[in-house]
C-alpha cells in the first residue's frame, strides 16, 4: 500500500487529462431507457465534480452521443444477434472517439448506454495503449454477468451479453459491418481480463471460463475472502504496471444501491465494495479507461423516482472513487 497522498499516474503521461464520451445507446439490450444515463449522470453535477472538486481538464463535445445517423433503416438478426449492424456500427464510431483521447495520453471516461458499448471503448484503448506505450492492457470487468457469450451460446440475443467474447477473439465476425472491423490491435488476451462480482452466469458462459482459465471473482469469492483480499488476488493476477481499463456495469452492485438496470440480480455488491473496488483500481496509477455502463433511470423508479436517483448516485460515486476523490 502507497502511503504518498498524490498517485502519480505511471502510464497517463497527462494525469490530469481526462477524456469524456457520452454514449446514449441502448441496442445492445431490448429495453428503452438505458440511452437516457449520460444525461442523467451529467445533470446530477458528475463532471463538475471531476472538474472543480477533482482537478481534472475534461475534453467533452457537450454532446451525449446517440449516433441516429449511423442507424441503419432495417436491421435483421445475424447469427442470432438483434440489431447487429447498429451495435457494430456504433462501436466501431465510439472505437475512434475513445482512441483519438486515449491516442492523446488521456484517460478517457464514457458514461453508456448499455455494456454493448464496451466493444467500441475498450477496443479504442487496447489500440491506443499498444501504440503509445507498446502495451497489453488488462481488463477489470465489474460485474454481475460475464458477457462473454458467443452469438451461438447467447440464449438472448443481445449484445450487451457478448462483448467480451468479441474483444477477446472467443467470437469472430468477417463481416465488416458485424464487429469484422475489429483487428488484432483492438483486442485484449483473455490472460489479461479479470472478472469482479458474478452471480448470473450463464452455462456457455460457465463452459467458456473454465475451458480458458479466466480469472473471475464471484460474489461468493467476495464474502469468503472479502473484497481486500480479493482485489490484492485481482490486482496481483494483473501485474503491476499494467494499463488498466475498468469496465463497471452498475447491475454489479445489489439492487439496493442500483435498482435501475436492465438485469438486476439480487446478492450484489454494497455501494462501498463498488468504491473500494474503484478506489483500489485508482490506487495503482495505471487506470487508463473507465465505462460506466448500464445505468436505466427510466426503471425500477420506486415512489418518486427514488430508485433511479439511488442508481444515479451509485453509478457517479463509482466513477469519482476511480479517479481519486478518495486519496488523502
Ligand atoms: N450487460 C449486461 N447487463 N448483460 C446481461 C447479460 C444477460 C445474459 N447473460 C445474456 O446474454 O443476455
Ligand atoms: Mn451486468
Ligand atoms: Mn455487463
Amino acid at each position: 500500500m502507497t502511503t504518498t497522498s498524490m498517485i502519480q499516474p505511471k502510464f497517463l503521461t497527462k494525469g490530469d487529462q481526462l477524456g469524456v464520451v457520452a454514449v446514449g445507446f441502448s441496442g445492445g439490450q431490448c429495453k428503452p431507457g438505458v440511452d437516457a444515463a449520460p444525461s442523467a449522470l451529467i445533470s446530477s453535477g458528475l463532471l463538475t465534480q471531476l472538474r472543480e472538486d477533482l482537478g481534472y481538464k475534461l475534453y467533452h463535445d457537450d454532446t451525449v452521443h446517440s449516433y441516429k445517423e449511423l442507424l441503419p433503416a432495417s436491421d435483421p438478426d445475424y447469427r442470432g444477434m438483434k440489431n447487429p449492424l447498429a451495435v457494430s456500427a456504433v462501436t466501431r464510431k465510439l472505437c475512434d472517439q475513445v482512441y483519438t483521447h486515449a491516442k492523446e495520453g488521456r484517460c478517457v471516461l464514457t458514461l453508456g448506454g448499455d455494456h454493448s458499448i464496451a466493444i467500441g471503448t475498450i477496443a479504442g484503448t487496447a489500440k491506443a495503449i499498444r501504440e503509445r506505450l507498446h502495451r497489453e492492457m488488462a481488463v477489470i470487468w465489474v460485474d454481475a454477468h460475464t458477457d462473454i457469450n458467443t452469438p451461438e451460446t447467447s440464449e438472448s440475443g443481445n449484445v450487451h451479453g457478448m462483448p467480451v467474447a468479441f474483444l477477446t477473439g472467443l467470437a469472430k465476425e468477417s463481416r465488416e459491418d458485424v464487429f469484422g472491423w475489429l483487428k488484432e490491435e483492438n483486442m485484449i488476451s483473455l490472460k489479461k481480463l479479470v472478472y469482479i462480482g458474478l452471480r448470473d452466469v450463464d452455462r456457455g458462459e460457465k463452459l467458456i471460463l473454465r475451458e480458458h482459465g479466466i480469472k473471475a471473482f464471484s460474489m461468493h469469492d467476495i464474502d469468503r475472502h472479502g473484497i481486500g483480499r480479493v482485489m490484492e488476488m485481482a490486482l496481483g493476477h494483473i501485474g503491476n504496471d499494467t494499463p488498466i481499463h475498468l469496465s463497471f456495469d452498475v447491475d454489479a452492485l445489489d439492487p439496493m444501491w442500483a435498482p435501475s438496470t436492465g438485469t438486476p440480480v439480487r446478492g450484489g455488491l454494497t455501494l462501498r465494495e463498488g468504491d473500494f473496488i474503484a478506489e483500489c483500481v485508482h490506487e495503482t496509477g495505471c487506470l487508463v479507461a473507465m465505462d460506466l455502463v448500464e445505468v436505466n433511470p427510466t426503471l425500477e423508479p420506486g415512489i418518486d423516482d427514488i430508485g433511479a436517483h439511488q442508481t444515479v448516485r451509485s453509478g457517479c460515486s463509482l466513477v469519482r472513487c476511480a479517479l481519486g476523490e478518495s486519496l488523502l
